[in-house]
């Protein structure tokens, strides 16, 4: 792998690479190079941190078929990751060419693993499998310097080096590595792009077979009735079904959903697939629900709980590790809205504070979802998921305090949609 071209993505020398050790700084980002440079003391101290100790190695996701590189990374943290034993230390690693969207491959590393004998063999079993390549960095004690040895199997089984590059200090890049793959992985942006993920895995999957069905036959309709069309939007917790409930009697509308009440029996089993087909899963839900919306509004106003704008925000929070600032600026083109799904004519963003959020989730005590886990142990999480509903555009989230008792929200939002809509 080492010399050898990676398709259309360009030589693994060519390459930079981001260790994240700690969601709350910057990576330490390196690149390779033939020649050894010299580093600055701060350089040199931030790689003994990453790779010092017993012997590190990072394993790298390595190819361009998006599918196959989803199944790989997912099995890599599910099946194998749990394996180490509990002194290895695992480090999210990124390998990507800066600016060169689609250009992201996922990884890890692992620390200490000399210390343990079995992890050795279990690292090198990897060597063998396609799509991963495996890393081993060294410090030459002479000049202190640190070496990465790109690993492979030789014909008779042996294990070799097939390439070694002195690992240099490289320049952050301008936007965080984790945002070059959303559009097309965390994000879809029309329907045959999800389509075709959920296409791949229908053999083994009949949930995704019925789905498809169910997609296929509500494309026919997307133009939206002569009634209003009020999309509620926030995190959980915050007072969306509540909401959606009473304004709908307040307005005699029609209550929709995304994803629509015909996939909860799939839901659960996408929940716990990997994320590239978990976001298609409700990318494509958005385009059934699309659908159902256009009929309701020929007949009424139609109020939707959950739309676009959660798929959208939860799969660029869930995508972009690290810190707020790590998300694409307001005006990336990742806020848009897709052009081949219905829009609605208003959205509201429902927001609280996190103990009042906290204290309504608690009270309702319901089975929690993957995301819903993930949402209430991490405040980083949540505070991306709500940048990121604010910085959607066209149509933008109009921001609603839903602090106060479910009457006076609903009033607030009675008079923000005659207002809006005319209603
Ligand atoms: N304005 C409010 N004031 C106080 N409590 C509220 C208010 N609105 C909703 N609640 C309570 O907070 C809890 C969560 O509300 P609700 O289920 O409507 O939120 P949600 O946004 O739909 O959540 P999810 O997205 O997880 O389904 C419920 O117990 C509900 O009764
Ligand atoms: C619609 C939608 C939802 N999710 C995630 C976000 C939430 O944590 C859960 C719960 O949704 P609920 O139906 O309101 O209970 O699902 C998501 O990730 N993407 C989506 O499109």
């Amino acid at each position: 792998m080492g010399t050898r071209v990676l398709s259309r993505l360009g030589p693994w020398c060519s390459r930079v690479f981001a260790v994240e050790c700690d969601p709350n700084s910057d990576p330490v980002y390196f690149s390779l190079s033939k020649k050894p440079q010299t580093a600055h003391c701060s350089e040199r101290q931030a790689f003994e941190n990453i790779f010092g100790g017993a012997k590190s190695y990072s394993l790298h996701v390595c190819t361009d078929e998006r599918f196959k590189r989803a199944m790989l990374y997912e099995e890599l943290k599910s099946k194998f990751i749990p394996t180490l034993p509990r002194g290895c230390r695992v480090l999210d690693v990124f390998s990507f060419i800066p600016d060169v969207k689609n250009s992201l491959f996922r990884g890890f590393l692992v620390k200490g693993a000399a210390d343990f004998p079995e992890t050795a063999s279990i690292l090198d079993e990897l060597v063998r499998r396609s799509g991963v390549s495996v890393c081993t960095y060294v410090q030459e004690e002479d000049s202190q310097q640190w070496w990465q040895h790109m690993r492979s199997k030789a014909e008779d089984g042996t294990e070799v080096t097939v390439d070694k590059y002195c690992v240099v200090p490289a320049e952050a890049p301008q936007h965080h590595p984790s945002t070059l793959n959303l559009i097309g992985n965390d994000v879809f942006y029309n329907v045959w792009d999800a389509y075709k993920v959920m296409e791949q895995c229908k053999e083994k999957m009949t949930e995704a077979y019925e789905l498809l069905e169910l997609v296929g036959q509500n494309l026919a309709q997307n133009k939206g009735g002569r009634f209003p069309i009020i999309a509620i939007e926030g995190l959980d917790g915050t007072g969306k079904t509540t909401l959606t409930r009473s304004l709908t009697a307040a307005l005699n509308a029609s209550l929709l959903r995304s994803p629509p009440e015909c996939l909860s029996p799939w839901r659960p089993r996408f929940d716990s697939e990997p994320a590239l087909l978990r976001r298609a899963f409700y990318a494509l839900g958005n385009y059934i629900t699309a659908s159902q919306i256009a009929t309701a509004s020929q007949h009424a106003p139609v109020i939707v709980d959950r739309y676009w704008h959660s798929t959208a925000a939860y799969g660029i929070a869930t995508a972009v590790s690290g810190r707020v600032e790590n998300l694409p600026s307001p005006g990336s083109e990742v806020y848009r809205w897709p052009g081949d799904l219905l829009r609605p004519d208003l959205v509201l963003l429902l927001t609280v504070n996190p103990e009042e959020r906290m204290r309504r989730l608690d009270l309702r005590g319901e089975e929690k979802t993957r995301e819903e886990a993930e949402l209430e142990a991490n405040q980083l999480f949540r505070t991306k998921v709500e940048q990121a509903y604010k910085r959607a555009e066209d149509p933008a989230c109009v921001v609603v305090d839903a602090s106060p008792p479910p009457d006076q929200v609903l009033q607030q939002v009675l008079l923000l949609i005659k207002d809006k809509c005319h209603l």
